[in-house]
């Protein structure tokens, strides 16, 4: 369906000021987090912002005192300079500190922004971690977890921009008290130049988060297409197929809606932007003109003039930069809330109870009557399924497309529960024991098994991480699954990174990826083994050699063959043919073969093929 088109920002979704606000109730959370990063840093940098927030004042302070001493030396008949070298040395020094404060302040920003990130990405990768398969596939998930992934480097500025408000509003406190004690009348002039600027960055800023925010699909879409259009991956098919124009068209038709919807608010922002400035300036030089007739009429001194202008001064600027620092810090908190919600998404206890696992599996496992859909669809996926799994048996699950062969293996391995029905393991509900012990008795290789760009080595070891050191047993894995072969071709032998993405990387082939992550499945001795097509992109020969050694090395181990070659089903002790979400049969390939069924049609069309 195409997408509506969006003609203005009003018809985009707004993210009202309400919850701007309040996602503000997030920032003692954050320095929470922020202060168990790195205390030291974060008292170092506390102490920083202090003297630099009081700084601007003390300096504007000793200007004063310097023009009245110079003011009443030009007076005195006899002069004594030695107070006025004092006070300039003062200030001297002052000005030092300050530059070494303001420079002390990035340094720590930087570190603790730094170790804030990383602190935080172990966080969201071990959240991930924690978090239900069914959760991850999740589309409304998904976008939360982009979001708190993406918005790393948006929370070390927050970091940075909500440590300097803090130092902002003590120096505006400071400098308003000096204001107060001279020319409180000031205070009006001050509180006229700044709202109008004020409403000026909340509400643009309100605008372009909910332009940014109501775009996320299509912003992802664009991101999409950016990286179809130039990838190492893409290229052949977008080459062959002469797709360059349809991607850059449908980028830049998309991408054109979105910078003119853009571009409009920008310009009015700095239209709007300009105007309240000018009223700042006016203000400003209507307090200069109140202060220069006070010093006129010999109210007040003219160092003090240098103090109330150049105190004006300072604070209208440091007011409108805390306002708009105020802003932005409202925008990332909101950021900030995708990040909390993420780490806050509760997870459910990895087990109903603290059954123990048998030691060895004695009966078998034993589906009945299970039913299943994926969270959020109606589709029933299955449809009553029931059969035994003997101890030590190899099975093959043998089925079209999509009949629910994958599937039945992810509720096999607990990543998703029977909508209804139970499986269970030696009679026991496989619910109630621990998940995470209970995942362990399983190696699995999944048909879209994932092609780390590690070392052969550590692609290998990833079957069994803590064996990673074990060289011998990484080479034992490889040869069974053949990938000692691969190996041998590589010029750096198992230390020979793969894929493209780093220097020095090796592409492999389809076939000599899956024997590399086939031997994965060989590292452990798990107590089931799942293959789920680990050998469909192998040939003939590398085919039958693979599931030879399988068969050898699994004698006595429960096991689960998916595949569509025949050669190997039939290798199989039983096997259960799927027809849409329904144990169409199930039996020895001899029973299946005496059938005369769909594996008997489907092994005989198979059989012609290679005759
Ligand atoms: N995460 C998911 N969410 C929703 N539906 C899914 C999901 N994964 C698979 N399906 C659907 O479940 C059905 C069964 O898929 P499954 O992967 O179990 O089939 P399969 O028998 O292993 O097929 P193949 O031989 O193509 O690998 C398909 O219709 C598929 O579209």
């Amino acid at each position: 369906m195409p997408r509506p088109k969006l003609k203005s920002l009003k018809e985009g979704k707004k993210t009202d000021l309400k919850k701007s606000f309040s996602a503000l109730i997030f920032i003692p959370r954050f320095f929470k987090e922020i202060w168990k990063t790195n205390k030291k840093l974060f008292l170092v940098s506390a102490c920083c912002r202090l003297i630099g927030a009081v700084l601007p004042v003390i300096i504007l302070w000793i200007g004063k005192i310097i023009i009245d001493e110079i003011i009443l030396q030009t007076k005195t008949e006899v002069s004594d300079l030695n107070i006025l070298w004092t006070y300039v040395a003062i200030e001297f020094g002052l000005i030092i500190l300050s530059d070494l404060v303001s420079r002390a302040i990035s340094l720590t920003d930087g570190l603790l922004g730094d170790a804030y990130s990383i602190d935080s990405s172990v966080r969201i990768i071990k959240k991930t971690n924690q978090i239900n398969i069914s959760l991850l596939e999740d589309a409304e998930f998904y976008d939360k977890l982009e979001r708190a992934r993406t918005q790393t480097t948006g929370r070390v500025g927050l970091m940075s921009n909500a440590l300097g408000e803090v130092q902002s509003l003590i120096s505006i406190l400071t400098l308003v008290a000096g204001l107060i004690y001279f020319e409180p009348y000031l205070i009006i002039l001050l509180v006229l130049s700044i709202i109008p600027s004020f409403i000026n960055e909340i509400w643009f800023s309100q605008q372009q988060y909910s332009l940014a925010r109501g775009w996320t699909a299509e912003r992802r879409e664009l991101d999409y297409l950016r990286f179809i259009g130039a990838n190492d991956k893409t290229a052949k098919e977008i080459k062959l197929f002469g797709l360059t124009d349809f991607v850059v068209d449908r980028f830049k038709n998309l991408a054109q809606e979105y910078y003119e919807l853009n571009k409009k608010l920008a310009v009015k922002r700095s239209a709007l932007g300009f105007t309240f400035n000018v009223l700042g300036t006016l203000s400003y030089y209507g307090a200069y003109v109140f202060i220069i007739y006070r010093v006129i009429s010999g109210a007040i001194t003219l160092g003090e003039l240098t103090f109330l202008s150049g105190s004006f001064n300072r604070l209208t600027k440091n007011l409108q930069e805390f306002f708009s620092k105020f802003t932005r810090i409202t925008e990332s908190a909101l950021y900030l809330k995708d990040y909390f919600d993420f780490l806050d998404i509760s997870i459910e206890p990895n087990h109903k109870e603290d059954m123990p696992l048998p030691t060895t599996i004695k009966e078998g496992f034993e589906f009945k009557n299970v039913r299943f859909s994926y969270p959020g669809s109606d589709t029933e996926i299955l449809k009553g399924i029931s059969f035994k799994m003997k101890a030590g048996e190899k099975l093959a699950f043998v089925g079209q497309n999509g009949a629910g062969k994958t599937t039945l293996t992810k509720l096999l391995l607990r990543f998703y529960e029977p909508t209804s029905g139970e499986i269970l393991l030696d009679g026991v509900n496989i619910n109630r024991f621990d998940k995470a012990a209970y995942q362990e008795f399983f190696g699995v290789i999944f048909q879209d098994f994932f092609k780390y760009e590690f070392t052969v080595k550590e692609n290998i070891a990833i079957g069994d991480i803590d064996e990673i050191e074990n060289q011998e047993k990484i080479e034992n894995a490889a040869a069974l699954s053949l990938a000692d072969e691969v190996v041998k071709e590589l010029k750096y032998g198992y230390n020979q990174q793969l894929g493209k993405r780093f220097a020095k990387g090796q592409e492999l082939s389809g076939g000599q990826w899956q024997k590399v992550a086939l031997a994965r499945a060989y590292m452990k001795d798990a107590k089931v083994m799942i293959l789920d097509e680990p050998t469909s992109a192998l040939d003939a020969k590398a085919e039958s050699e693979v599931f030879d050694r399988f068969i050898g090395l699994t004698q006595s181990k429960t096991s689960v063959i998916i595949s569509h070659r025949f050669s190997t089903v039939r290798q199989a002790d039983r096997i259960l043919v799927l027809e849409e979400g329904r144990v169409l049969e199930f039996g020895t390939h001899q029973e299946l073969m005496n059938n005369k069924s769909l594996y008997a049609e489907l092994f005989t069309l198979q059989a012609e093929g290679y005759q």
